[in-house]
């Protein structure tokens, strides 16, 4: 191509210096020399060929614009007078020197200012010199109407924004993790040193960035497609705090109180605005400190209904050792439990305020590593994670059941990648940079391997990814802000910033399910040993009754089997009469004696006392019928008695099991209290000496016998196996033991004691019942 029509579509400039309004046919079919001298290199060609094309868009484009211009319709801004541009509040950028010289920045577009535009909102945007790419259109000074139209304009557009941030939200939006950005404005160190700004936010979301540096390069301006980016939502410099902490992060403080994990992270270059974003200042504080004010206030709105348990940990990631923000000492060391990755040691605050977090976050900022670099002056040497655990526990007292949720919410302020030259070149200070450097390298080759589905992530390769591995591809819901500055002095770091923030758009984390646990007993260990101890005490005090009965029941059975022995009325008198009195009374024993004196005395029948013994014979049938009753009383009784054992020994069978398993409450804690208590009361003293509700061990006292293995109860010895009614059978019973006795040793429940005292009476039946 000659020289002079290669110049002239560069500058689209006539030879006069007019600006050419449409390419001739000749030019735009013409075939550029390069093309067709086969001695030129492929480089050559490829910049021909790019020319070309460039050659004939531009002309087919003048040639539409060369067409009769409408007249923009009342009310209806021309396209570099559209609403954005007049509007937009962009109170610290600067307007590029082109754009003040340009004499056509607030007409409409002519054919003389057309170039290559990718989109129709850069269209709006974009400023062409003579022909050339100046850069972006930076609004002119605001007036006071405009700033009300702006807020009116920016409100609409913001809500239209978040409504499609909220459909392609945390649960509409399948599990990938939401990307925002946010444009911090110009400081004063950057307008000083001539930077201009190079990025443009089109309605918040589109991110279009230019390079000055390319500016007289026509070629590479032309990969505009490489500069336009689009995030789930973008915020310009006039976004207010509440603005980015409601879009990005409100919803996720939700999902927490409702057990879901969610991680909220800034990344950017030093001095982009990440802490600013993340914790903020005393009058515009951050997403942390709005994010821990949202928890409580939806905490207390909720706090009817259960308890909330809000605890949090604060740390920090310094030259790939992690350190307690919150009780600075030794370096931590990570582990892997069934939690995930936790930090051994790391102290867990409770919190009952925001006040209370506040200062533990002021506490922890202060021990947080920060020095000044060239580029800012508390720059944050190392990475920050405030990890806040919302747990909450609702008792149902109807089911006995404990329903437990645990959410976890990590918000995060990653150092800033730098270059060594925009830090500092002394020693500490570039070292800690490539640390930085290294962890967010790490970093950026585990996103990389989660969008390539790689099966293998690297979160070994650095201290901070082994912490993230919750939120990056685990089952989490997955905030990212990316945070860049305006300035061009920092194109690359921005762009770096973009691509990366572009790229873990892609990334899928696992569907967040909510963290629940329905645990079937009562929820503190204090009620749970409550319980079982009143369980023990009942089964106790149902043994003695019993006990008591049985008792009854032998006084009975002897009483009615001396009185079937010996028939003769003295022997009945004596024994259906009431227990003899106590040694002490005298006059009752003397007349006792007396009686008995008088009745053996006696050798013949007279009619009065032939009347007398019909009457004692009767007395006895009462008698022996009213034992018949109280022995089916006292057979059912314990048979009663037997079946609450059964059941109680059931009961707290169970309440053991699951006390083993360690699965009461959260995370076993429960359990473990139920298994102390246990042990305590095994450790007691035993309570009672006759047997009956002893406690020597949990496992003697409470689990059920082996199946099959015979148990050895009360009513081995008494009641229905008792001697009294089974005698001859094959069971050793104690009848069985009486009659063979003389054949060996006598059984344990012989010995002297209790037994034999207890069951003399028995003797006596089962020799009676041999004579008869
Ligand atoms: N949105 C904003 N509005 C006003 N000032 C801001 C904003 N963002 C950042 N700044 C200011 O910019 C400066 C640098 O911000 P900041 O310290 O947050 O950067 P950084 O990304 O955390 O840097 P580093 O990685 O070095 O710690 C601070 O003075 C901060 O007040």
């Amino acid at each position: 191509m000659p020289v002079s029509t290669r110049s002239q579509i560069l500058n689209n400039q006539d030879e006069n210096g007019s600006n050419i309004s449409v390419q001739s046919e000749r030019q735009q079919t013409q075939i550029p020399h390069a093309l067709r001298n086969p001695h030129c290199g492929l480089k050559e060609k490829l910049k021909s060929l790019a020319l070309l094309y460039e050659q004939q868009k531009l002309a087919s484009m003048a040639s539409k614009n060369n067409q009769p211009s409408k007249r923009p319709e009342e009310g209806q801004q021309s396209p570099t007078n559209s609403a954005i541009d007049q509007l937009d509040p962009t109170p610290n950028m600067e307007k590029p020197p082109a754009i003040r010289e340009n004499p056509m920045q607030n007409s409409t577009l002519t054919k003389t200012n057309v170039i290559p535009q990718p989109a129709d909102d850069l269209k709006e945007n974009l400023i062409a010199e003579n022909g050339r790419f100046v850069g972006f259109s930076c609004p002119p000074p605001k007036r006071a109407v405009t700033t009300a139209m702006a807020r009116r304009l920016s409100l609409g557009k913001r809500r239209e924004s978040l409504g499609e941030t909220k459909q392609s939200s945390i649960s509409n939006n399948g599990n990938k993790i939401m990307v925002f950005l946010r444009l911090r404005p110009m400081v004063r160190r950057e307008k000083d040193a001539g930077g201009r700004c190079c990025v443009r936010i089109v309605n918040r979301r589109d991110v279009y960035l230019t390079d000055f540096a390319l500016e007289h390069d026509y070629l590479r301006l032309k990969r505009l497609h490489d500069r336009h980016f689009t995030f789930d939502a973008s915020f310009s410099e006039s976004a207010s705090q509440q603005d980015v902490y409601s879009t990005t992060t409100a919803e996720l403080v939700e999902a927490v109180l409702e057990g879901r994990n969610g991680s909220v992270f800034c990344y950017g270059a030093t001095g982009a605005g990440k802490t600013y974003t993340m914790l903020g200042t005393l009058e515009n504080p951050g997403v942390m400190v709005l994010a821990i004010k949202d928890l409580f206030t939806k905490i207390r709105q909720r706090s009817f209904d259960g308890n909330h348990v809000v605890q949090l940990s604060y740390l920090e990631v310094y030259n790939e050792t992690v350190r307690d923000l919150l009780s600075p000492g030794r370096p931590l060391v990570l582990r892997e439990d069934k939690q995930g990755i936790v930090a051994a040691g790391l102290t867990q605050y409770r919190a009952y305020s925001t006040d209370e977090v506040m200062a533990l976050l002021i506490q922890g900022n202060k021990n947080r590593t920060t020095e000044p670099t060239r580029v800012n002056e508390t720059s944050s040497r190392s990475h920050a994670i405030l990890q806040v655990v919302v747990e909450y526990r609702m008792r149902d007292a109807a089911s006995m059941s404990v329903v437990s949720r645990v959410g976890k919410l990590s918000l995060i302020d990653l150092a800033g990648s730098e270059r060594a030259l925009a830090t500092d070149q002394r020693s500490v200070r570039s070292i800690e940079g490539a640390n930085i450097n290294r962890s967010l390298l790490a970093l950026s080759s585990c996103i990389n391997a989660l969008v390539e589905g790689k099966k293998h992530i690297p979160y070994r390769n650095s201290k901070l990814t082994q912490l993230l591995k919750d939120s990056l591809g685990g089952a989490c819901n997955t905030v990212m802000i990316a945070n860049i500055s305006p300035c061009n002095l920092f194109f690359g770091e921005t762009q770096n910033t973009l691509h990366w923030a572009n790229r873990a758009k892609e990334i899928r984390n696992k569907a967040c399910e909510v963290n629940e646990e329905i645990v079937r007993v009562p929820e503190s260990e204090t009620d749970q040993a409550k319980l079982l101890l009143e369980l023990q005490k009942e089964n106790r005090e149902l043994r003695v009754q019993l006990a008591k009965q049985q008792q009854k029941l032998l006084i009975l059975q002897a009483q009615s089997l001396a009185a079937n022995s010996s028939p003769g009325p003295s022997s009945v008198s004596s024994l259906l009469s009431p227990l003899p009195p106590p040694p002490s009374s005298k006059k009752a024993n003397k007349k006792h004696k007396s009686k008995s004196s008088s009745l053996l005395g006696m050798n013949c029948y007279t009619p009065e006392l032939r009347k007398k013994e019909t009457h004692e014979e009767e007395s006895i049938r009462v008698l022996q019928k009213t034992v018949k009753e109280m022995e089916a009383e006292i057979e059912r009784m314990k048979k009663d008695h037997e079946l609450q054992l059964k059941q109680k020994d059931q009961v707290i069978h169970g309440l053991l099991q699951k006390a083993g398993k360690g699965g009461l409450g959260n995370g076993g804690g429960s359990g473990q209290g139920v298994k102390m208590m246990v042990t305590r009361a095994s450790l007691k003293p035993k309570e009672s000496n006759n047997g009956v509700g002893e406690l020597r061990s949990p496992g003697r006292r409470f689990l059920s016998p082996e199946p099959g293995a015979k148990k050895r109860t009360f009513w081995d010895i008494t009641a229905a196996n008792s001697p009294s009614i089974t005698t001859l059978n094959d069971r050793k019973t104690r009848s069985h033991l009486t009659t063979t006795e003389a054949a060996g040793p006598p059984s344990l429940l012989l010995q002297p004691g209790f037994s034999r005292q207890r069951f003399s009476p028995l003797k006596k039946q089962g020799d009676f019942q041999a004579q008869r």
